[in-house]
């Protein structure tokens, strides 16, 4: 059983935050929230101060990938389970752990590269949250979305994931010979997290960031605007076949992808058994559009 609860927060350096801003905003429906760097922006969801957190810097790359625990031994029970496997771990200071909008957190890095924080105690904020789309994020307790990792040492990252961190795998798909995304949970939310195999540690350290609403006509809303502004669409709306969620996918600025859906299902633990999927979608997700993911990219190119 893991200690984890869900994804909590994602902070991301850019070099683009004007651009993020008409990004998340305008074009994804995001709430402006707050946090400590005058110059970052605080993407709002719900009832967190925020959710997504862009700080400006001369490169794009993940700051940390923030997973959420219930409480103080929750916290300390992830630190001895990753302490005991190797991985060298920091107790954040409680100024740290204020910036985070946490009680109290820790952090290391995964055997993929990815930084990686754990925390408990989110700091709310009750003012009404005002959506551009009239949407509802799904959050609660499916955490804030999925993302997906990519890793230059996958067998060892996956294990990682399932073995220290306690993710349940939740399935996988075979994307050339016998390699395989594998998909893993924490919640009912099908997939918390995917770990991709990637050939190189490029940056920015992360393939995609999915993050769900309540309705289809959010989900179209949203595409009508990123497109009207420009961003490049990396695969148009489909449905996928694990998680049978509806999406779109963009490129958010820095080389990544947000896919933004609903629809998703709801795993029940009781039933679930983890299945090979071997095709990505029902129908639509045409991928032939997309610009190569910044991940994928040889460093220097
Ligand atoms: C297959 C799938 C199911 C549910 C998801 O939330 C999800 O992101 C995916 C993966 C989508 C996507 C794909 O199918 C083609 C290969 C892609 C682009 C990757 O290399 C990472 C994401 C993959
Ligand atoms: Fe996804």
């Amino acid at each position: 059983m893991t200690h984890i609860r869900g994804l909590g927060y994602l902070k991301v350096q850019t070099q683009h935050i004007d651009r993020w801003r008409e990004f998340a905003l305008e074009g994804l429906g995001f709430a402006e929230g707050s946090g400590p760097d005058p110059d970052g922006l605080y993407l709002r969801m719900d009832e967190r101060r925020s959710r997504l957190q862009l700080v400006p810097g001369d490169t794009d790359k993940v700051l940390a990938v923030g997973w959420e625990v219930r409480d103080q031994y929750a916290l300390a029970a992830v630190r001895e389970d990753v302490e005991k496997s190797g991985t060298a771990v920091t107790v954040l200071t409680a100024k740290e752990a204020a910036e985070r909008d946490a009680e109290e957190a820790i952090a290391f890095t995964d055997p993929g590269g990815t930084p990686v924080e754990v925390f408990f105690g989110p700091v709310l904020d009750h003012s009404p949250l005002r959506t551009r789309f009239a949407q509802k994020f799904v959050t609660g307790a499916m955490g804030m979305g999925h993302v997906v990792l990519p890793t230059p040492n996958f067998a060892e990252t996956v294990t990682f994931y399932n073995e220290v961190l306690g993710f349940l795998p939740r399935g996988a798909m075979k994307v050339g010979g016998p390699v395989r995304i594998r998909f893993m949970g924490v919640n009912q939310r099908h997939h918390s997290a995917a770990i991709c195999p990637a050939p190189h540690d490029g940056a920015p350290g992360l393939v995609h960031l999915m993050v769900e609403v309540d309705t289809l006509d959010a989900v179209g809303m949203a595409l009508d605007a990123v497109k009207e502004r420009g961003f490049s669409i990396s695969s148009t709306l489909g449905r996928h076949t694990n998680d049978k969620m509806v999406s779109f996918y963009v490129r958010a600025p820095g080389g990544w992808d947000v896919e933004y859906g609903c629809e998703g299902m709801l795993v029940d633990e009781t039933y679930y058994t983890a299945e090979e999927i071997t095709k990505d979608s029902y129908w639509g997700h045409d991928w032939s559009g997309s610009e190569p993911l910044a991940a994928f990219v040889p460093p220097g190119k």
